[in-house]
């Protein structure tokens, strides 16, 4: 989990955001991946505003959208740029998929597979989610997760009817417009 990798691995990335500003948030984080040293972004998604799955009721919906980057970082490190992202964002964690500022999850790292409650991969419950499957279908057609086709998943998925496609690019801040 900590070992460099010897060439660029291609990973997938899901960020999530339902409180304050959602798109802006979710562009400036795209931005700080953008930044971040040892990772290239190789796709940004449409943006998705999603109906909250799981948590407390009465959550705002959320801005959801899929990155492909290509990087360098191990995976323990690729997980640890995303936290620290999401901890410039003020993310708390205080109750189980409770409204947040800022969610950044690791999908996929190359074709890994791992069951540490650390870092799982694919991500345990990325095949039953739309909110992560939809976008990351617009922006690659034919990408497949553990040997799926991640369409079929997302128009499969219990939430497949809460996903809407939102206009325009995903790094315009005011393109997902503010969440209600
Ligand atoms: N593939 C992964 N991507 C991100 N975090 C992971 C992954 N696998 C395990 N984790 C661990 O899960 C822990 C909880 O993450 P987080 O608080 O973001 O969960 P969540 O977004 O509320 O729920 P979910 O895990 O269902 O998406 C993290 O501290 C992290 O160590
Ligand atoms: N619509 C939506 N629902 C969620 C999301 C999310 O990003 N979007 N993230 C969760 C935990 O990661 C739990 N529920």
């Amino acid at each position: 989990m900590d070992g460099v990798p010897a060439a660029p691995v291609a990973a997938v990335l899901a960020l999530g955001a339902n409180l304050g500003d959602a798109a802006a948030t979710v562009a400036q984080a795209v931005r700080e991946l953008r930044n971040t040293p040892g990772l290239e972004v190789t796709g940004v998604s449409p943006a998705a505003r999603t109906r909250p799955v799981g948590g407390p009721e009465g959550q705002p919906d959320y801005v959801n959208l899929v990155l492909t980057v290509s990087t360098r970082l191990s995976p323990a490190a690729l997980l640890a740029a995303a936290q620290g992202i999401e901890q410039a964002h003020h993310r708390t964690r205080e109750v189980r998929w409770g409204p947040r500022t800022l969610d950044i999850d690791v999908i996929t790292y190359g074709e890994m597979t791992s069951d540490d409650p650390v870092l799982t991969l694919p991500h345990p419950r990325a095949h039953t989610r739309a909110f992560v499957l939809a976008p990351w279908s617009w922006l690659e057609p034919e990408a497949t997760l553990s040997g799926e086709r991640v369409a079929d998943l997302a128009a499969q998925a219990d939430d497949a009817g809460s996903v809407t496609r939102v206009p325009g690019g995903a790094e315009d801040e005011d393109a997902a417009g503010p969440v209600s």
